[in-house]
């Protein structure tokens, strides 16, 4: 009834000329999960080391690196499950957890932190292991065949380090992160599940996406896009699709990719279907990430489609794509229009006082984030909250992570500077001919005078106990 009149309200502004906003638009199809034909479940993959981003992963989880000054990577993925209306969003997890979970903040920044539904975190776990079991009684009761037990014991582990039948532990990559929580996931039953990645810069409702795989009764939707300027195809699962956009052909990061169209690492499954396919592999052996062995199999079934997102999309896995990314939130800044009121990508943020801009300052198109006190020159570059930059030093081209300071006179170009460093008087850091970015990781102490070269990567210092 309400919507009725809705509607008609609706038809009667557009009818002349009033564009209506979002709110009085047709609503998209219902992905509540009071929807029994289609109860879906998003699970946002969170566990990956992202070795290749070197010294910010050091000692955290990829999803929780900064970004933009004051986001998080996780946001994009969350933000997106939020404004698509999804009901319940699982995170796996699996390296570094406790960084990533301070920022989940149980689901608080993206209203997840509900009593039913909403975020829910998926540790790696432990379950009964009889054999462990039956090796402690042997022990006990002193048996003279001890050895002979150890050895079996050792075999047994040797075949993975999961137990009864391959539920917990930890997993050798996403398709098998997936495949150990599995009870809790059939617990869930969901039709369809939306797999994430958690690394991505974009925004997209994926209530599109879903309603699209619907339509095509398909077993896989891959949300696919052309692979980035300046970026290689090498990097990523690419597709080839025939004219109705049926997905012919998948090839795992390729040497001699056949075509520009990557997959975004969006993907509705089917979920009996990835289930009993996974369930498949997993007999023939280890299941490793999802390019490897589980998409090429459904491709091969050929009830695999892609959706096309021709929008901003960047894969930020490695330093120069992270750092690219993140200058086109400032020369691009219209393209990825990251403070859409209707999108707002949100994250969870200290409270911090605005950013004291003294006298000395001068800047350039860049970003300065709440709680910095900048006395120096930044020219296109972003600062993390808490950043201190005395009179007389110079930023360029640079990302400054959470409380930096840099002290009179340091000079840093074309670099990545992660939280907590301190950068004594009149350093220099990344000046010189190569092109390659400089990394410094947390907690790093430069000496004042020190010359960190181009392309220098400098691990973080070690927690204090
Ligand atoms: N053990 C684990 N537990 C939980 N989460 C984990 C995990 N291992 C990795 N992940 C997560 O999975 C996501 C993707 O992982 P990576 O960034 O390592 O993969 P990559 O992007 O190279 O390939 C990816 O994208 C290409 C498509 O471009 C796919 O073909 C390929 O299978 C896929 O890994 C990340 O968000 C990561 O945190």
């Amino acid at each position: 009834m309400q919507s009725r009149l809705v509607e008609k309200v609706r038809s009667t502004l557009e009818s002349v000329g009033v564009k209506t906003p979002r709110k009085l638009r047709q609503p998209k199809s219902d992905t509540s999960n009071k929807d029994r034909r289609h109860k879906i479940l998003a699970l946002v993959l969170a566990g990956g080391e992202g070795g290749r981003l070197d010294v910010l992963t050091e000692q955290r989880a990829k999803p929780a690196i900064p970004f933009g000054g004051t986001l998080r990577l996780i946001d994009f993925s969350m933000s997106n499950c939020r404004h698509s209306h999804l009901p319940d969003v699982w995170i796996v997890e699996q390296y570094e957890v406790f960084k990533l979970n301070e920022h989940l903040a149980n689901g608080r920044p993206w209203d997840m932190d509900r009593t039913y539904g909403g975020l829910r975190v998926l540790p790696p776990f432990e379950v009964h292991d009889k054999n462990k079991n039956d090796d402690d009684k042997n022990d006990q009761s002193g048996s003279k065949d001890k050895n002979k037990e150890k050895d079996k014991k050792k075999n047994n582990n040797e075949k993975s380090q999961d137990n009864d039948d391959g539920h917990g532990g930890f997993a050798t990559g996403n398709a098998d992160a997936i495949y150990r929580q599995r009870r809790l996931l059939n617990d869930f039953s969901p039709d369809l599940l939306l797999v994430l990645s958690a690394d991505h810069v974009y925004k997209l409702d994926f209530r599109d996406v879903i309603d699209f795989h619907k339509d095509h009764q398909a077993d896989v939707t891959i949300v696919t896009t052309k692979v980035p300027e300046g970026d290689s195809a090498s990097r990523f699962g690419v597709v080839q699709v025939n004219e109705e956009g049926r997905v012919t052909n998948f090839e795992y990061k390729p040497k001699h990719p056949k075509s520009d169209l990557v997959t975004t690492e969006i993907i509705v499954y089917d979920y009996p279907k990835l289930m009993d396919t996974l369930e498949q592999l997993a007999d023939k052996g280890e299941l490793k990430d999802y390019g490897e062995e589980l998409l090429p199999n459904l491709v091969k079934e050929g009830n695999v489609w892609e959706f096309r997102l021709n929008s901003y999309w960047r894969d930020v896995g490695i330093p120069e794509s992270y750092w690219k990314a993140s200058m086109d939130l400032i020369l691009k800044k219209s393209e990825l229009h990251l403070d859409d009121p209707e999108w707002p990508i949100l994250t969870r943020s200290t409270q911090r006082l605005p950013a004291h801009l003294l006298d000395s300052a001068r800047f350039e198109n860049s970003l300065i984030s709440p709680g910095c006190v900048i006395g120096g020159t930044i020219i296109r570059s972003i600062l993390g909250p808490g950043c201190i930059v005395d009179a007389g030093a110079i930023i360029r081209d640079s990302i400054l992570f959470d409380e930096v300071h840099v002290e009179e006179g340091a000079l840093i170009e074309r670099a990545i500077i992660d939280e907590n460093v301190f950068i004594g008087k009149g350093a220099t850091i990344g000046v010189g001919e190569k092109k390659d970015l400089t990394m410094i990781g947390r907690r790093v102490q430069i000496s004042p005078g020190s010359d960190i070269p181009a392309g220098e990567k400098i691990h973080p210092e070690k927690e204090e106990d």
